[in-house]
């Protein structure tokens, strides 16, 4: 129907009478009239006042009524407005041009006023219904186009008879392809129709899932739903199709969350904007001992222990206002009443719109078993695991925490480094397990003297040290010293066996008195703890700004040792040895010297301990070696009388005997020497701390010609079972007792019977240090065999002691 309640009629006529006796039928008919006597008149009146109908002269005097139709038709508004051609015309020609212009009907004059009322009505009313129908037409389409559904018409046989974008979407379909089978994009398509329950009524499945395929091949879930449409007794089907990819996403999500929710081993609580508990999942059940209905509708703060102050959740609580989360160590009670740790992170959940406060969402885990863990780790990294000890780690941080405290509060302290002596024989004679046994007791005894005040730590090995964090005068430290060095030098019993040769050896150093950070005081407590050693042993020394000289000079003389070493500065001299028997010389003994570049000849005394202690040793003698070596060969192709060399040999040369021999066996390949050329002198300290290994190669070495004489006899353990045990050739008297011949006849005494037990055993004696003639007179009237010492000559150069072979010894 006509929005207005009266339809409206254009009428249009040249005939004045005409068009007036149309208008009164049409007023009487209910009808509102305008009225046109031209053309362009009609066109005018219609585009201005837009009325229902159109009755039209076909015959105007301006253009004709046929134009006039085609103009009207051709308006958005006049397209769908029923014209009637009013005309005498009626030859064929005029009715289809009426038609062709878009004319609905046409009525001839004279009008049958009754044929004009019906067909005018009638025209009307198809015009309302069209236009009702074209309303409901576009609506469809506006809904079917833009509904994110695919909406699809389809024949029983499948064939498309309307497709919207959206399915057209779904189903990758162009524009322009109207020619579409359903069974070839949705192959089930059949299925679906046989579900399908009833038969004639309107009706539809319930929705069924597919899988279809995006152009890139990857699989996506769709929804179809049917319906039957009967549409003029023909059976037709309605299929609506939605891609569900977002909601399976959004379900699954949803799943996920719930299972996470239920599942994980984090206990969740979310409590709403009052912080009112309304929701925990298993974890939080397990973990505090609460069943959900306990704790729903309660506050968060059953669960608090009582051992942080008010201020802690007030800081929370400011920061999740602020920040909108907050993380941090926390402790809870249980039901059970048992106190835990565990690590909360709550997060708020705010109205994206309003930005109120919705939900707080709390996780959290026990963290008992991993702080115990950590405990755990802490103290391994701490802790000395056989002394049960601070270890290197914790003693560090102490001492820094000492110092600082010192700077702040002016708390002087003692740092006390303590060495136990002689602790590497135990290792080395009884095993590791006596060494660790060991350990564990002196641990023990000096944690007592140091009390639970003081901090005694293991930095490793034997060396343990003290920090005398207390207020103790200097003479009070001395007595703790004391006691400590009296305590280690206690026999102690291990396994059941009694060491009783065990000491220890202190070196002491002060806090702020002799330096104020770690570095220097370590350094001074173990130059103390060396002079301490240095002194014997089984004692204490306080560090003095002298012991920092000493050091300094260490450090010098190792600098300039390696340098010697590089640059090959080491020389020999030679010291000839008279045969006492043939009074003839054989044999030299090679004395290293040092030619330093600046500082002139350095005898050996100032730098062989010392390269001994470092380990330098080792490269000098192989340096000593090859010159002595090459030095033979030199004599024995100019056919000098010295036919062998005796090589002083430190202990530490010894200590992979393997690798000495080797090297022996080298330079006497290199240079064509015999092994009976070589003697090694040797100290009887030498031999007392020397394995079996070493023993044994010695054995093998002389076995194959080398000679092993004892140096410096007299002045070590002399003890003489060892001299029956170890392989030796020659004794050598130390030069104490030759010197002291003269004034004291002990000595005399001594020297005799040192020869006559040489000789015992199968050995040639030798005296050294005989300086003038009494003493060779001595010698030689007791039998001993050959002598050495500046009443024959210095030690000298190859060349000098070319010349004084010559001028003494010539054999021509
Ligand atoms: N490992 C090595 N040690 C070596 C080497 N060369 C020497 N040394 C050891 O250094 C110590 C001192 O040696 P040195 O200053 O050369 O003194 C020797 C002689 O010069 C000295 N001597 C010899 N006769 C007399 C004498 O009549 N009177 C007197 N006052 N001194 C004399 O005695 C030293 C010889 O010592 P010894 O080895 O005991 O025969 C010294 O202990 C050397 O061992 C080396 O290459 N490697």
């Amino acid at each position: 129907m006509n929005n207005r309640d009266t339809n409206r009629v254009l009428i249009v006529d040249d005939d004045p009478l005409f068009l007036m006796m149309l208008e009164q039928f049409l007023v009487n008919q209910g009808y509102a009239v305008f009225k046109a006597d031209s053309g362009v008149q009609a066109v005018s009146i219609f585009k201005e006042y837009l009325p229902d109908a159109v009755l039209l002269d076909g015959d105007l005097p301006d253009i004709s009524g046929v134009e006039v139709c085609q103009q009207i038709k051709q308006l958005p508004e006049g397209h769908h407005i029923p014209v009637i051609m009013v005309t005498a015309m009626n030859d064929e020609s005029f009715i289809d041009q009426s038609f062709h212009s878009g004319s609905s009907d046409y009525i001839t004059k004279p009008i049958h006023w009754a044929v004009l009322k019906n067909r005018l009505s009638y025209l009307l009313q198809v015009k309302e219904t069209t236009s009702a129908l074209q309303i409901s037409e576009a609506r469809k389409s506006a809904i079917l186009n833009s509904t994110a559904d695919g909406i699809i018409t389809v024949s029983p046989l499948g064939k498309v008879i309307d497709i919207n974008p959206s399915a057209r979407q779904i189903f990758d379909l162009p524009e322009d392809d109207t020619d579409l089978l359903l069974h070839r994009y949705l192959p089930s398509f059949q299925e679906l129709l046989a579900i399908l329950p009833g038969s004639n009524n309107i009706s539809r499945t319930k929705a069924i899932r597919f899988n279809r395929k995006n152009p890139e091949g990857e699989l996506f879930p769709i929804e179809v739903s049917c319906s039957r449409i009967m549409h003029s007794s023909q059976e037709l089907y309605s299929l609506t199709v939605r891609d569900i990819s977002d909601r399976i996403a959004h379900e699954e999500a949803m799943k996920l969350a719930s299972s996470v929710f239920n599942n994980t081993s984090e206990a969740i609580v979310i409590t709403d904007d009052k912080n009112v508990i309304r929701s925990v999942n298993p974890a939080f059940c397990k973990i505090t001992g609460f069943a959900e209905e306990e704790v729903i509708g309660e506050s968060p703060a059953l669960l608090s222990s009582g051992r942080h102050a008010k201020e802690f959740y007030d800081q929370m609580w400011k920061q999740l206002q602020t920040e909108g989360s907050w993380q941090g160590e926390i402790w809870n009670r249980r039901k059970s009443g048992e106190l835990y740790p565990e690590w909360l992170s709550i997060n708020t959940v705010r109205n994206s719109e309003t930005n109120d406060v919705l939900r707080y969402i709390g996780l959290f885990s026990d963290i008992t078993q991993r702080k115990k863990y950590e405990e755990d780790i802490w103290y391994q990294a701490n802790y000395d695991a056989l002394t049960d000890l601070p270890n290197r780690t914790l003693f560090s941080a102490k001492l820094k925490e000492a110092i600082v405290r010192q700077k702040q509060e002016g708390r002087p302290f003692a740092l006390m480094f303590i060495d136990l002596d002689r602790f590497k024989e135990v290792n080395d004679t009884l095993g590791h397990s006596y060494g660790d046994l060991l350990l564990l007791e002196a641990a023990r005894r000096l944690q007592k003297i140091a009390g639970p005040e003081n901090l005694v730590a293991r930095l490793g090995g034997d060396e343990f040290t003290a920090l005398i964090d207390q207020k103790y005068t200097v003479q009070q430290l001395e007595k703790i010293a004391e006691r400590i060095v009296s305590e280690l030098r206690k026999p102690f019993v291990l396994n059941g066996q009694e060491l009783s040769y065990i000491s220890g050896s202190i070196g002491i150093t002060f806090c702020p008195g002799d330096a104020t950070d770690m570095e220097t005081l370590l350094k001074h407590a173990d130059m103390a703890m060396y002079r301490a050693k240095e002194a014997g042993r089984n004692t204490y020394r306080f560090y003095t700004e002298e012991m920092n000289s000493h050091a300094l000079h260490r450090i010098r003389l190792e600098e300039e040792l390696r340098y010697a070493i590089e640059h090959k500065e080491f020389i020999l001299f030679y010291q000839p040895k008279l045969d006492l028997t043939s009074n003839d010389i054989h044999s030299v003994e090679a004395l290293i010297r040092w030619q330093h570049r600046t500082k002139g000849l350095i005898p050996p005394i100032e730098f062989i301990p010392f390269a001994e202690e470092t380990g330098l040793i080792n490269e000098i003698g192989e340096q000593i070696l090859d010159i002595a070596c090459k030095q033979l060969q030199q004599w024995q192709q100019k056919s000098s009388p010295v036919e062998k060399i005796a090589l002083n040999i430190s202990s530490c040369q010894l200590d992979k005997p393997e690798q000495f021999f080797s090297g022996l066996e080298d330079r006497l390949n290199r240079y064509g020497l015999r092994r009976d050329q070589i003697k090694l002198e040797i100290t009887e300290h030498l031999l007392m701390g020397k394995d079996d290994n070493v023993i044994a190669q010695l054995h093998h070495q002389r076995q194959s010609g080398l000679s092993v004489a004892i140096d410096d006899f007299g002045t070590g353990y002399s003890s003489l079972s060892y001299l029956q045990v170890f392989p030796l050739d020659e004794l050598k008297i130390d030069q104490s007792f030759i010197r002291n011949l003269s004034e004291n006849s002990k000595n005399k005494t001594l020297v005799q019977a040192i020869i006559t037990m040489g000789h015992a055993l199968n050995m040639s004696v030798i005296a050294e240090g005989v300086e003038n003639q009494e003493q060779m007179d001595f010698l030689i009237d007791n039998g001993c065999d050959q002598a050495q010492g500046y009443l024959l000559s210095k030690p000298l150069p190859a060349e000098a002691l070319d010349n004084w072979l010559a001028d003494n010894f010539c054999r021509n």
